[in-house]
């Protein structure tokens, strides 16, 4: 047995009621109650016509089945009483916590670029409180879901996520959203370094890039950092579980 089956195996046990999800490299036992579903920036900015990614030239024409996936995944967490927790990117109206020439942030944020190009679009993109920064209709949250506002790509950086997961118990975080390359694998890694098992549901997740982007990043993921998984597999996994809870 090698150290990634011996881990599998770890992970596999059910003497605690754990449930197996399947997964790839191999599949991860986990219980609902010390997991959390994340909805990684489903925001218009990311996911919607007009919105930032959309206006700086990136691809948002196939969102549409990604919130639909996302949307399926809620249900199916809250029903087995998986923690939600929203995750959402951008800063107050001024950009002050968006940094000044000073950060990386200023000269990397395809946001921050686009408004300094478009004179016309300054103050619109990911500002606290506009459309841009809204979670889509489609993906509110409800009551008992979380939502963690969030100043860079990673979801762990001056945030209250580390805080709001541990005092919960949770361990396994199982990511939708977008983008798979960077907000979703910023946060995965990082949670990776807390001691997080991350799992992406691969078909509720988009792209920031050409497709190659969304492979390279599950790639990583998959190899690296976490594991790959579906929609599918985690509602017939937490089916089970919410059967066991109406019992
Ligand atoms: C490119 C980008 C991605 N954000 C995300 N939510 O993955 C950005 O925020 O500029």
């Amino acid at each position: 047995m090698n150290a990634a089956e011996s881990l599998a195996g770890y992970r596999l046990g059910s003497a605690d009621g754990a449930l197996t999800l399947p997964a790839r490299p191999e599949p991860l036992a986990m219980k609902a109650s010390e997991t959390a579903l994340i909805v990684v920036d489903m925001q218009n900015a990311y996911a919607s016509k007009n919105g930032y990614l959309d206006l700086a030239g990136f691809d948002v024409s196939t969102t549409a089945p990604v919130i639909e996936r996302i949307s399926v995944a809620l249900e199916a967490a809250r029903a087995a009483g998986i923690q939600v927790v929203f995750l959402q990117n951008g800063w107050d109206a001024g950009y002050v916590e968006a940094g000044g020439p000073g950060s990386p942030n200023w000269h990397k944020s395809n946001a921050l670029k686009t408004m300094r190009q478009r004179p016309e679009l300054a103050g619109t993109l990911l500002a606290k409180g506009g459309w841009d920064y809204a979670l889509v209709d489609a993906l509110q949250p409800r009551p008992g879901d979380i939502l963690v506002p969030k100043p860079r790509y990673s979801g762990f950086f001056n945030s209250q996520l580390d805080s709001t997961l541990r005092a919960r118990g949770i361990r396994n975080l199982v990511f939708t959203g977008i983008a798979t390359n960077v907000c979703v694998e910023s946060t995965l890694r990082d949670g990776f370094h807390l001691e997080y098992f991350g799992v992406v549901l691969e078909d509720a997740t988009h792209q920031a890039g050409p497709p190659f982007a969304q492979q390279a990043a599950l790639y990583n993921i998959e190899t690296f950092f976490g594991w790959v998984s579906s929609v599918a597999a985690f509602c017939d996994t937490f089916a089970l579980d919410a059967t066991t809870a109406i019992a």
